[in-house]
């Protein structure tokens, strides 16, 4: 299970500001954290303020980080006390969302889910009269505990009404009780949906109920969002998520010279090959 952990500068950083305010902007980025008695560190992905309902103004960071039981720095974390001091670095630009990005399909698994909420985030930012981008998330988790409460917006065995959406719970009898416990990263994804309507959609997928992310969910998608005139919007596929989902999906990405690298395109999306996606691995 995961937590989500928020950071405040211990005095109020102008610079701060300008630096995330930047990051916030151009697409997926992170900051590493710091082990101070191993001296090693982590990255983790700073989640958008939506749910909040606070500007990106006070200079806080939050993050949802899950605890490995076997793991050096998420364990360090999740140990500390509240009001702990923590170093952090950063930020690193992962990938930029260009600027005339139209729709995005995010694959994620597991605590990859944090970097599709950026893309959202900056993407939908963009919002204007003549321009709405859409992203469309695909979500893989082990267990229903970590997505309670989410409920599929496109897929074919189409459930209840998300409990979110403020239908009335009387009115229909299929209507799904609301759910006793909700995961955060679900909360976060409702509000990003409750702030631009009609332009973020997500399916989820569960392990242990036998529903994997297959060809048939991206390309439901993709062939939706493919350009019939020439001049092609841009649209991209980002992956996120542990080594081996992102070399399924994708392809391996690859370390050379100290760098980790992009690698070929691979994995169920080149079987595809989709014209008119860029793909980028995370
Ligand atoms: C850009 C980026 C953003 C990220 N954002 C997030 C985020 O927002 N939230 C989040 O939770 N995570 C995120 N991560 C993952 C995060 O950086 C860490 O990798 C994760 O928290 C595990 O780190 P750890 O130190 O706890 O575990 P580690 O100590 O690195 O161990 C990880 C696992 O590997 C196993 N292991 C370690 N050494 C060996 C070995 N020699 N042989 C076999 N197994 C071994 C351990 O048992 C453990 O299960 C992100 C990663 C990147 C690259």
């Amino acid at each position: 299970m995961g937590s989500v952990f928020t950071l405040k500068p211990p005095k109020p950083d102008e610079g701060n500001h300008v630096v995330y305010d930047e990051a916030w902007r151009t697409g997926i980025w992170s900051v590493m954290f710091k082990q101070p008695q191993l001296q090693i560190g982590r990255d983790y992905t700073p989640l958008p303020s939506v749910s909040t309902g606070k500007e990106e103004d006070e200079d806080e960071l939050r993050f949802f980080i899950r605890r490995d039981p076997f793991g050096e720095v998420s364990r360090y974390l999740h140990s500390l006390d509240v009001g702990t001091p923590i170093e952090i670095r950063g930020p690193k630009i992962e990938c930029p969302v260009p600027a005339d990005t139209r729709q995005v399909l995010f694959i994620a698994g597991g605590t990859g889910i944090a970097p599709a909420l950026q893309a959202g985030y900056t993407l939908l930012r963009r919002t204007s009269s003549t321009h709405k981008p859409r992203i469309h998330i695909l979500w893989a988790n082990r267990r229903r505990d970590d997505c309670a409460g989410g409920v599929n917006d496109t897929t074919i065995a189409k459930p209840q009404r998300s409990w979110f959406s403020g239908s009335s719970p009387s009115s229909t009898s299929t209507s799904a009780p609301p759910p006793t416990h909700v995961s955060p990263m679900v909360r976060e994804l409702e509000a990003l949906k409750i702030q631009y309507p009609g332009q973020v959609t997500v399916d989820y997928y569960v392990d242990e109920e036998n529903a994997f992310i297959e060809k048939n969910a991206i390309l439901e998608f993709t062939k939706s969002g493919s350009s019939s005139s020439g001049s092609s919007p841009r649209n991209m596929i980002l992956v996120s998520g542990p080594e081996g989902f992102i070399g399924y999906m994708a392809g391996p990405k690859l370390w050379a010279q100290g760098m980790e690298l992009q690698g070929p395109l691979a994995g169920i999306i080149r079987e595809l090959d989709l014209k008119d996606w860029a793909v980028w691995k995370l």
